[in-house]
């Protein structure tokens, strides 16, 4: 599995100086592994950049919230090995799991109605995860068979930045429904966040749509709005690989404040950004069975 996962790898790096031949398609094809379903989870959508610092893990644990307020069985992974940031954006910071069920999976802690996992529970302490690769492709491997996710409507992977051995193996590993790409509109995000979207079209997971990020800020005391990562950058994007945006967030003060302090804002009923991110769930699901009646037929 890893040799070909590695083959594959050389071939995707390889593509980001050259187009790969028909050939190089052709090997890629064949080196694809079987993609095995977790049992008991429905849906896996991904979320992903290939940019840091963009907002994924924030988006990712509103959409699991949007999607369990329309009374699905949600659960979210953080599948950044060195820098988990869901322990401490779903108020679980300092929580281990420690629960191993009857069937040798890990049990992943409950909260606000969500079943997460992140390396960060299992864990002793904050400090830096010094692993090699291999190290962390198990600890990918742990995260998705190993724990008691079942049943799951949807399950949400909060991916790291970067189009590397974490991204390509989960795509590889386990057949995604669709990936979230959030970008800011700065040209600085854009450049990685193209290769990310390359990466997912070469090992053909669908892509739900663009989110973008930081789009605009409005000063909380006068209202002028200033677009300080640009303009258009998503937009961009979206025409040049003929995706959609599905939403654009402006950058907020309260949202910022209740990712520190564990509080997911969507529970802030009637805020513009509670109404972005149960759209976005909506758009997630339609996307999905648009999907699945397309390919019914
Ligand atoms: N729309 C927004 N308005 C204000 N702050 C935001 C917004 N989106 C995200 N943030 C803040 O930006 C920072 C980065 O967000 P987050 O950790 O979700 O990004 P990430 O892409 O997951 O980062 P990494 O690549 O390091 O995993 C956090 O402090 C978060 O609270």
């Amino acid at each position: 599995m890893f040799i070909r996962l590695n083959c594959f790898r050389i071939i995707f790096q390889r593509y980001h100086s050259t187009k790969p031949t028909p050939h190089q398609q052709a090997m890629m094809a064949r080196g694809l592994p079987k993609r095995t379903p977790i049992e008991g989870v429905q849906h896996v959508i991904a979320v992903g950049s290939g940019k840091g610092g963009v907002g994924k893990s924030s988006i990712s644990v509103n959409i699991a919230l949007a999607l369990s307020r329309l009374s699905y069985r949600v659960g979210i992974l953080d599948a950044d090995i060195f820098g988990p940031s869901i322990p401490t954006l779903l108020n679980l910071r300092n929580h281990k799991a420690t629960t191993i069920t009857k069937t040798n999976l890990i049990e992943p802690l409950i909260n606000f109605n969500l079943k997460c996992m992140s390396i960060g529970f299992l864990t002793k302490s904050d400090g830096a995860i010094v692993w090699r690769g291999l190290m962390v492709m198990q600890a990918i491997e742990k995260l998705l068979r190993q724990v008691a996710w079942s049943p799951l409507d949807y399950l949400i992977i909060d991916l790291p930045p970067g189009t590397g051995d974490v991204q390509l193996s989960i795509a590889q590993l386990i057949p995604l429904s669709g990936v979230i790409v959030v970008t800011t509109p700065q040209e600085l995000s854009l450049v990685d966040v193209r290769k990310a979207i390359e990466m997912f079209r070469l090992v053909h997971v669908p892509i739900i749509g663009i989110v973008e990020n930081f789009s605009t800020y409005f000063c909380s005391k006068c209202s002028h709005e200033e677009k300080i990562f640009g303009e258009n950058g998503g937009q961009l994007l979206a025409n040049e690989f003929h995706l959609n945006i599905l939403q654009s967030l402006p950058i907020d003060i309260h949202f910022r404040r209740a990712c520190d302090e564990g509080r997911p804002i969507i529970q802030e009923n009637e805020t513009m950004l509670c109404s972005k991110f149960n759209n976005l769930a909506k758009q997630i699901i339609e996307f999905i069975h648009t999907k699945q009646t397309t390919t019914i037929e």
